[in-house]
């Protein structure tokens, strides 16, 4: 059986009274890219953390690499290399310093493979990391992260505080390392219309729950967009609606596995990525 390189069942997080994280259960398979997308407070940093150990579930199990993650050893978490938010470098260190940090403390840590992945985009190792602009600093960072060779690399956000260019350098990167190794990547995004080009695998995360997942061309595969006259009736016959928008004159519908309304006038439309998914983030969804 291939190795699962996440497994969560009823992962839950509660922080005092409330909760970020509900029911969650995923499996996610080794290889390949895997996006975590929802709007601000959805809970994708409390998954990300739970999936790296950093956080424990207050119900449920979260498995990593085949391992229960709060029982792991140091050996299974060398194999799981983990990028917050803010790409976190000591400021005063050059790059080189940063290195020679990142090799202390790793059971394992590639060095020459951070230093060329940083000649070949220009990076001085003399130089302080304060002092690099943003792109630059997350390519320290993710240079840093992909030298310990993980098995499993979780990035938070990655390109939230990039550019347009140095977002397309990092996630340019990223893919390089993944076609290179055998490296499974989950990232957290916002930046909806870049995931399809990037990503293999699909979580839509809103108000603590999951409410999409998938390989994404099987999702693709399963949705249609329903287009035809407008109605007020029920055109889809007991097909799964996941969104209904009406204009003047049309009626619009996201059917998950449904087939043609039988009444005149309406075609069927593949959907495309973005709006698949941003149906799915306005979608209602109860508070975890
Ligand atoms: N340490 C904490 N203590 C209390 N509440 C917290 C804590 N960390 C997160 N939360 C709450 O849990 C919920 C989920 O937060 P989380 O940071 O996981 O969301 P997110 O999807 O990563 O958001 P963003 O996109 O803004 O980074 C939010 O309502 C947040 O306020």
């Amino acid at each position: 059986m291939t190795e699962l390189a996440l497994r969560t069942e009823g992962v839950g997080k509660q922080y005092r009274k409330s909760w970020a994280l509900r029911d969650c259960t995923l499996a996610l398979p080794a290889g390949g890219v895997i996006a975590l997308v929802g709007p601000n407070g959805a809970g994708k940093t409390t998954l990300l953390r739970l999936a790296v150990g950093l956080l424990a579930p207050t119900t449920g199990m979260v498995e990593v690499l085949g391992h229960d993650v709060t029982a792991s050893t140091p050996h299974t978490l060398s194999r799981v290399g983990f990028l917050a938010q803010d790409h976190p470098l000591y400021k005063r260190f050059t790059v080189a310093e940063m290195l020679r940090f990142g090799r202390a403390c790793n059971l394992r840590f590639d060095k020459d493979l951070a230093e060329r992945r940083l000649a070949k985009l220009g990076i001085p190792l003399d130089r302080r990391t304060g002092t690099l602009s943003g792109g630059q600093q997350a390519q320290v960072a993710l240079a840093l992260a992909l030298a310990k060779r993980p098995d499993l690399l979780v990035l938070d956000e990655p390109v939230a505080s990039l550019d347009p260019l140095a977002r397309h350098e990092f996630l340019q990167t990223l893919m390089g390392a993944v076609a290179e190794g055998d490296v499974t990547v989950l990232f957290s995004s916002h930046v909806v219309h870049e995931l399809e080009r990037v990503c293999d695998h699909l979580i839509v995360l809103n108000n603590g729950r999951v409410t999409l997942a998938g390989d994404i061309d099987t999702l693709l595969a399963e949705h249609r967009l329903l287009m035809g006259p407008r109605t007020s009736a029920d055109p889809a016959q007991g097909s799964s609606v996941v969104e209904t928008v009406h204009s003047d004159r049309h009626t619009t519908l996201l059917v998950r596995d449904g087939g043609l309304p039988t009444a005149p006038g309406w075609q069927a439309h593949p959907v495309a990525l973005e709006d698949l998914v941003l149906a799915y983030l306005r979608r209602p969804v109860e508070a975890a």
